[in-house]
């Protein structure tokens, strides 16, 4: 087990590149299994994530090579084995294999997926789209069984605005018999990302990225290359470290129109930013001011940046407050950054941050993938050394972070931790 150092206080300078976008690619390995002929995905991000879905995919007999950023998919020989456990639990994504092989074999047994600990993740929305599309859905000890004799198009109204349920349901009724609508459906990029695939895969898809999405299934589907947009969180991220504690940074191979919200909010406290078509340049401010941000769907302000930018945010002048209101719940990294100085009060859905704080290099623990994001931003800005622990929940959405930051010219490393640090840390 490793954890992560970083010696605060250094400036960063030069080049940072984005890679593939998790949330997307997490979502196009499980649509290859509808096609019948090889699947190619370009400039997928090397995370853990990925590797996880190709080995479920080699899993139900799928013939697969990742070879750097490019995964192919032979889905020929696959079949509809049932999931239940094991590798589907270290995912949230593996809730897309119910959608493609529903899809693909009008059957599949996929074990209720993991991820990220951010309070309660339902996917009864999910549920309801595949029964609308007439499958029958039942709950056995923990993993999801889906079944039905024919797919048949249905007008899917979403209750609640979500990613996964959108694109859950877009995998199934691509191979639906007529036409399915999606109402209330969300927009995020990836949703885009995924429909231009399962498109040039020979699918009847418009209106994704709009709040409605009109599907005509088709018999069968073939094989395709595609190249996946890149990482908007992970870009954002950078931006947020940019800010922190950049001199001239600038951020290759973003969509900068992708993270708009942020670049206002960044605006709004003073940062310097000018974007161009694929490069955001971002110089630090060293009297930010403090904002307020809540959390939205699409295009607003994402709740997977809340955490990093939370801790920017100690280095504000002024009380801010963070309001997440998709995850009401997602302030586990709150106790750590007070580890580190800071001072924030959580109240409800909201995080009330007091600033100015010099944070202050600690020992601390990343509860989920964003939080360990906060924690790196906040180790970059403190002073001393700061020590990440919780690693793997890291290693699943950023790809060779610390060759990236030492790139900037932070002085990041890892270290294996000893059988006793090993005892504390899970003690703790
Ligand atoms: C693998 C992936 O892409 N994960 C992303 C996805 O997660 P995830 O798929 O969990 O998020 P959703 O967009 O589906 O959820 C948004 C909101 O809807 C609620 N909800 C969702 C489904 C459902 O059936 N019922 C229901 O009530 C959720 O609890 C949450 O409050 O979108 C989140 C919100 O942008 C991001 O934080 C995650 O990074
Ligand atoms: C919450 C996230 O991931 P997941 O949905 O995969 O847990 C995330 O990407 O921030």
């Amino acid at each position: 087990m490793e954890k992560l150092m970083i010696e605060g206080g250094k400036v960063l300078k030069g080049k940072i590149s984005v890679s593939g976008a998790k949330n997307s690619a997490v979502a196009l390995i499980p649509a290859a299994i509808l096609a019948e002929s090889p699947v190619t995905i370009e400039q997928l991000p090397n995370i853990s994530d990925v590797h996880t879905l190709s080995e479920l995919l080699e899993e139900i007999g799928g013939e697969v090579t990742l070879e750097n950023t490019k995964l192919t998919v032979d889905p020929s020989k696959m079949v509809a084995m049932p999931l239940p456990s094991g590798k589907v639990k270290k995912l949230r994504a593996s809730y897309y294999l119910m959608g493609a092989m529903l899809g693909r074999f009008k059957k599949a047994v996929v074990g209720m997926p993991g991820g990220c600990h951010l309070g309660p993740r339902p996917i009864d929305q999910h549920i309801k789209g595949f029964e609308a599309l007439g499958a029958k859905v039942t709950n056995e000890q923990g993993a999801i069984y889906l079944r039905a004799d024919e797919l048949i198009g249905a007008r899917i109204y979403l209750d609640v605005v979500s990613v996964g349920a959108t694109i859950n349901i877009m995998l199934a009724a691509v191979r639906a018999k007529g036409q399915t609508i999606i109402e209330n459906a969300a927009k995020e990029p990836e949703i885009i990302d995924v429909a231009t695939l399962l498109t040039n895969m020979g699918a009847k898809i418009k209106g994704a990225g709009t709040d409605v999405i009109r599907i005509e299934g088709v018999d069968s589907l073939h094989g395709c290359r595609h190249s996946i947009i890149p990482d908007r969180i992970e870009a954002g991220t950078f931006l947020i470290m940019a800010a922190a504690m950049g001199k001239e940074v600038i951020i290759e191979n973003v969509i900068p129109h992708h993270i708009e919200s942020l670049i206002a909010k960044l605006r709004e406290m003073g940062v310097h930013i000018e974007a161009n078509e694929d490069q955001v340049y971002v110089a630090k401010q060293d009297n930010m001011k403090s904002v307020d941000i809540k959390t939205l769907v699409y295009p607003g302000f994402p709740t997977d940046l809340q955490q990093p930018f939370t801790s920017l945010l100690t280095n504000a002048t002024g009380t801010s407050i963070v309001t997440d209101t998709i995850y009401n719940a997602r302030f586990k990294h709150v106790d750590e950054l007070r580890r580190m100085g800071a001072n924030i009060k959580v109240e409800g859905s909201a995080a009330i941050i007091e600033g100015k704080r010099q944070l202050q290099g600690a020992r601390v623990k990343a509860s989920d993938l964003r939080a360990g994001a906060a924690l790196v931003v906040a180790g970059l800005m403190a002073e001393g050394i700061t020590e990440v622990t919780g690693l793997e929940h890291i290693d699943r959405g950023y790809e060779n972070l610390v060759s990236k930051l030492k790139g900037l010219g932070a002085n990041v490393w890892r270290e294996t931790m000893d059988e006793q640090e090993i005892e504390k840390m899970q003690n703790a």
